[in-house]
C-alpha cells in the first residue's frame, strides 16, 4: 500500500455558493491529477441546484462521473447543511448564516468522523475560508488543516489585520476614522472608502455576518496552509507581507491551473441561456457583457437606472439578471417597454455560461460587479472592466481593478446611480482613448497571468511548492 504522504486524501468542502464552489473544483481536479485521491463535498442543496440546472442529458448523482472517468481519483458526497431543501437561503440569510455557523459543522463532523474511521489514507481537509469549524474537525481528526481563500490576497490581509484596523480606529468604533489607513503590512495605503463594505457599515449588517468575518479570520491562523486563488505577481508586496506570518501560496487563477479545457464537472447553480448565436451578428468587439454575479441584490430603482443608461448608451449589450437578484420575489423592475425598445440591440437572461461569452471576440466590456471570479476571467480574456461594486470584498477589488492595475474604469462616481454618468461611462469603456488605455494595460496584467500559470509560472511552482510542503506535514502528523 501507498505511504498517506505519497497519495494524500483530501477532504475538500466549498462554501455553498456559486463563487466557491468553481474555483474549489478546479483546484479538486489539479490536486487529483497531481497524485491525490479527494472526496469533494457539496451541501445536497447546492448538489440540487446544479443537478437541476446542468442540461438533461448532462443531469449526473455525482458530478465528478466524468472526471473519474478520465483517471481521476475524485469522490463526490452531498451533506445537509441544516436546513430542507425548500427552505429560501437568501430570502433568509440571516438565519442561514447562523445555521452555516451553529448546524452546519455538526454535519461535517459526522461525514469527516465516519469517512476517517473507514479511510485511514485520509490526511487532510481542505475548507473554504469562509467556515468557522476547520480548525476544530482538522484538530479533532488529526488532519492538515489546509484554508482555501477565494478572494484577492488584499482583502485577506485586511481581515486578517482586523484588530489592527480596531485599535487604529478605523473600524467598530462609534466614530470611525476616516484618513487612510497605512499600516496593514504589505499594503501601502487604503482609503476606508475600499474596505470591503462589512467593515465599513458595522452598525448596518447583521450580527451574523460580523461574528463569521471575526471567527473565521480567528480559525484561519490555525491552519497549516493557506492557498488563495491569486497571483503572485499581482499582488506581490502583499503577499510576501502574509508568508511572514503563514504558509501562504498564491496559486490562481484556478480555471487556468489544468490548462484551458472546458470542465466535464457541472457547477453552475443556474441553466445557461446560448449567447453565442446572438452574438455572431454584431461586430467585433462591440457587445458590452452586463453581470452582477450569483450572490449581490440591486434595488428596484439601480436597476432601471442601469436600464435607462444601457439605452442611451447605444450600445448592444448582454444582460444576465439572475432570478431574485432583487432579493425577493419581485420580477417586475425594467422599465415600460424597455424589451421593444432594446429590439436586436439587446439580449437579457438570467445566467449564461460567463467564459463562453466574454471570451467571444464579439464583446468588448464588461460591466460587472467585481467578484474575483470575474476578474480573474475577464483578465484572461483581455476585456476591460466597467466597476460597479456592491458589497463585501467586490468594493476593494474595485481599487485593485481601477486604481491599481487600471483596467477597469469606475460605473458612477457618487451615488445614487445616474443614467447619464452611466451611458457616459459605457461609451468610454467601449471606444476612444480611455478604451485603448485600458487595453494596454490589460494586456500586461494578462501577460503577468499567463506566466503565472504557464509550466515554470509561479502559480505552478507554488503549486508544486504546497504539495511538498504538504506531503511533509502529513509524514510528521503521521495519520
Ligand atoms: O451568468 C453568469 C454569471 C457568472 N458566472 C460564473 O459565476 C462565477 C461568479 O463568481 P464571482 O464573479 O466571483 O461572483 P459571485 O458569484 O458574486 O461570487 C461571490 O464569491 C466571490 C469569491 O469569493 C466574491 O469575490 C464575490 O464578491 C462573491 O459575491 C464565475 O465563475 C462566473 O464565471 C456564470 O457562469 N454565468
Amino acid at each position: 500500500m501507498e505511504d498517506a504522504q505519497d497519495k494524500p486524501h483530501a477532504i475538500m468542502v466549498p462554501c455553498p455558493l456559486q463563487g466557491h464552489v468553481v474555483p474549489f473544483v478546479h483546484l479538486a481536479t489539479k490536486l487529483a491529477s497531481n497524485g491525490f485521491t479527494i472526496t469533494f463535498i457539496n451541501t445536497e442543496k447546492i448538489h440540487l441546484q446544479i443537478t437541476k440546472s446542468a442540461p438533461t442529458n448532462t443531469t449526473q448523482d455525482d458530478i465528478f462521473t466524468e472526471a473519474r472517468k478520465s483517471g481521476l481519483d475524485i469522490h463526490y458526497a452531498t451533506i445537509n447543511d441544516g436546513f430542507p431543501l425548500g427552505f429560501d437561503r437568501f430570502l433568509n440569510s440571516e438565519q442561514y448564516m447562523e445555521g452555516l455557523i451553529h448546524v452546519f459543522p455538526a454535519h461535517v463532523d459526522n461525514f469527516v468522523g465516519k469517512l476517517v474511521l473507514k479511510n485511514p489514507q485520509v490526511t487532510c481537509l481542505i475548507a473554504d475560508t469562509f467556515f468557522v469549524w476547520p480548525s476544530m474537525i482538522a484538530n479533532k481528526y488529526n488532519l492538515v488543516n489546509v484554508s482555501f481563500w477565494t478572494e484577492p490576497a488584499m482583502v485577506f490581509t485586511i481581515y486578517y489585520h482586523l484588530n489592527l484596523l480596531k485599535i487604529n480606529g478605523h473600524y467598530a468604533s462609534h466614530d470611525n476614522r476616516e484618513d487612510a489607513i497605512d499600516y496593514i503590512p504589505g499594503v501601502d495605503s487604503i482609503e476606508p472608502k475600499d474596505l470591503p463594505s462589512y467593515l465599513q457599515a458595522p452598525n448596518t449588517i447583521g450580527v451574523a455576518v460580523r461574528m463569521i468575518y471575526k471567527a473565521i479570520f480567528e480559525d484561519v491562523k490555525e491552519a497549516d496552509f493557506v492557498l488563495c486563488n491569486t497571483v503572485q505577481e499581482l499582488e506581490p508586496k502583499t503577499i510576501s507581507a502574509l508568508q511572514e506570518k503563514q504558509p501562504f501560496y498564491p496559486i490562481g487563477p484556478t480555471f487556468l491551473l489544468n490548462g484551458f479545457t472546458k470542465t466535464t464537472v457541472a457547477t453552475s447553480l443556474w441553466s445557461h441561456s446560448d449567447c453565442t448565436q446572438w452574438l455572431q451578428s454584431k461586430p467585433r468587439g462591440s457587445v458590452l457583457y452586463v453581470s452582477f454575479g450569483s450572490l449581490a441584490f440591486c434595488s428596484k430603482e439601480d436597476l432601471a437606472e442601469l436600464a435607462h443608461g444601457l439605452l442611451l448608451s447605444e450600445v448592444s449589450f448582454i444582460w444576465v439578471l439572475r432570478p431574485g437578484i432583487l432579493g425577493s420575489d419581485d420580477t417586475d423592475f425594467l422599465p415600460v417597454g424597455f424589451e421593444d425598445e432594446i429590439k436586436d440591440r439587446g439580449l437579457v437572461v438570467p445566467w449564461c455560461c460567463q467564459i463562453s461569452v466574454i471570451s467571444h471576440p464579439k464583446v468588448g466590456g464588461f460591466l460587472t460587479h467585481c467578484g474575483w471570479n470575474s476578474i480573474l476571467d475577464t483578465i484572461w480574456f483581455n476585456v476591460p472592466m466597467l466597476c460597479y461594486p456592491l458589497f463585501t470584498d467586490q468594493i476593494t477589488n474595485r481599487k485593485l481593478v481601477v486604481d491599481d492595475w487600471k483596467i477597469g474604469l469606475n460605473l458612477c462616481d457618487r451615488k445614487p446611480i445616474r443614467r447619464d454618468e452611466i451611458a457616459e461611462n459605457i461609451n468610454r469603456l467601449m471606444s476612444g482613448k480611455s478604451a485603448n488605455d485600458l487595453k494596454k494595460n490589460m494586456e500586461k496584467i494578462k501577460e503577468k497571468v499567463e506566466n503565472a500559470v504557464s509550466s515554470a509560472g509561479s502559480s505552478e511552482k507554488n503549486v508544486k511548492q504546497f504539495i511538498g510542503d504538504l506531503k511533509v506535514k502529513i509524514s510528521q502528523v503521521g495519520r
